[in-house]
C-alpha cells in the first residue's frame, strides 16, 4: 500500500512544474525526495496531501484516491509543511491540545507525542520563545498527532544548525521504524544519513528511483592517483576493464573502471611500470552525490 503515484501532471498556469510522475513508496519505507531548488518536490508534497489539485492522474495513499478519499485521508496523513505554520503566542502543549482537538485525540496520547518528539521540558514554554530545532518538533509534534500512518515532510531540517540538524534526523529515523515517511530535501547527506532509497526529481520528472545500498554496489569503481608527471590519457585507456579517464587537474586523474574488484593494484603496476611515482592513490565507489551531479545536470546545491 503507502504511495501510489501514477502520472501526476501540475500546471500553473502555463508553466508545468510536474511531468507525468510516477512512484510508488511501500508500507514502512523511509524514502527521501531529492532534487534542486524549484524541480517540484513541494508540489508533488501538497498534491499528495490534499493542498493543491493535480493537473493530471492518480495518486492514492493507503489505497485510497486523493480526490474522492479527502477527508479519510487526511486522518491517515501527517503532513509537515515546508514554511512550518505555527502560533507563536501559544504554550507548546496548549497548541497541540489546540489541534488535537479537530482529531479528538485523548489527553494520554498529546503527552505520548510530547514525549516522543523530546518536548517535555519545553511543552510549557511559548512557541515564540523555542529555538527552530524544537519549533521543527512542534511541528513534527502536530504532525504525528493523530497517528497517521503516512508523513510527508517538506524540508524539515531546513534552517537548523548542525546539532539540531542531527536531532531532528534521529528524531525522523525513530519515529520511521513505525510509519512510512516520504521527505524532501535538497541535502544528499540528509538521504543518506536517514532513508532507506531515493528519489530523485529534476524539472519536473523523475530522473531516478533507487535503493541506497544498490549505489555503494554499483559495478562500478573510480580510481583517484596522482602521479609525478603527466601522463597520456590514451596510455590509461589501455588499462583491463576501462570505462573512462578524466585528467581533472595538474597530474591528477580519475581512472574510472567497469568492475567492482580493487584496481588500484593494477594502477599501481602501471606507475612502476612506466617509471612514474605515485602521490596519492585511493578509491572511489559511485556515490549518491556523483548520481544527483549526473543526472540534475551540475545545478548547484548545498
Ligand atoms: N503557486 C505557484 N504559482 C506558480 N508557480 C509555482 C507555484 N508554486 C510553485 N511554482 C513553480 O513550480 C516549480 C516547482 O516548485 P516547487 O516549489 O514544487 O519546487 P521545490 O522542488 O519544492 O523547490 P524548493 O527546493 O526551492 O522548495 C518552480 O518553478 C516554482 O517556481
Amino acid at each position: 500500500m503507502g504511495i501510489e503515484v501514477k502520472g501526476i501532471s501540475k500546471f500553473y498556469g502555463t508553466q508545468q512544474a510536474l511531468k507525468e510522475i510516477s512512484f510508488e513508496i511501500n508500507t514502512g519505507e523511509i524514502v527521501g525526495f531529492l532534487g534542486p531548488n524549484g524541480a517540484g518536490k513541494s508540489t508533488t508534497m501538497k498534491i499528495l496531501t490534499g493542498y493543491l489539485p493535480a493537473s493530471e492522474g492518480i495518486a492514492k495513499i493507503n489505497g485510497l484516491d486523493i480526490t474522492t478519499d479527502k477527508l479519510k485521508l487526511q486522518q491517515q496523513i501527517g503532513y509537515l509543511p515546508e514554511h512550518n505554520p505555527l502560533y507563536l503566542e501559544m504554550y507548546v502543549r496548549e497548541y497541540l491540545a489546540f489541534n488535537a482537538k479537530v482529531y479528538k485525540t485523548l489527553k494520554e496520547e498529546i503527552e505520548k507525542v510530547i514525549e516522543l518528539t523530546g518536548l517535555t521540558p519545553e511543552a510549557n514554554k511559548k512557541i515564540g520563545e523555542l529555538s527552530k530545532g524544537y519549533r521543527q518538533r512542534v511541528g513534527l509534534a502536530n504532525a504525528l498527532l493523530h497517528n497517521p500512518s503516512v508523513l510527508i515532510l517538506d524540508e524539515p531540517t531546513t534552517g537548523l544548525d548542525p546539532n539540531q540538524l542531527v536531532e531532528i534526523r534521529e528524531l525522523i529515523k525513530k519515529i520511521g521504524k513505525e510509519k512510512t515517511i516520504f521527505l524532501s530535501t535538497h541535502i544528499m547527506q540528509e538521504v543518506e544519513a536517514v532513508c532507506d532509497r531515493v528519489i530523485i526529481i529534476n524539472n519536473g520528472e523523475i530522473v531516478a528511483d533507487k535503493k541506497l545500498k544498490e549505489l555503494t554496489e554499483d559495478n562500478q569503481q573510480t580510481v583517484v592517483v596522482e602521479f609525478d608527471y603527466r601522463v597520456e590519457t590514451v596510455a590509461l585507456q589501455r588499462l583491463p576493464q576501462i570505462k573512462e579517464v578524466k585528467n581533472p587537474a595538474g597530474f591528477l586523474y580519475e581512472i574510472t573502471f567497469e568492475t567492482s574488484k580493487d584496481m588500484r593494484s593494477v594502477v599501481f603496476d602501471f606507475a612502476h611500470d612506466n617509471g612514474l611515482k605515485i602521490l596519492q592513490l585511493h578509491q572511489k565507489h559511485k556515490n549518491l552525490e556523483d548520481l544527483f551531479r549526473d543526472l540534475t545536470q551540475k545545478q548547484k546545491v548545498e
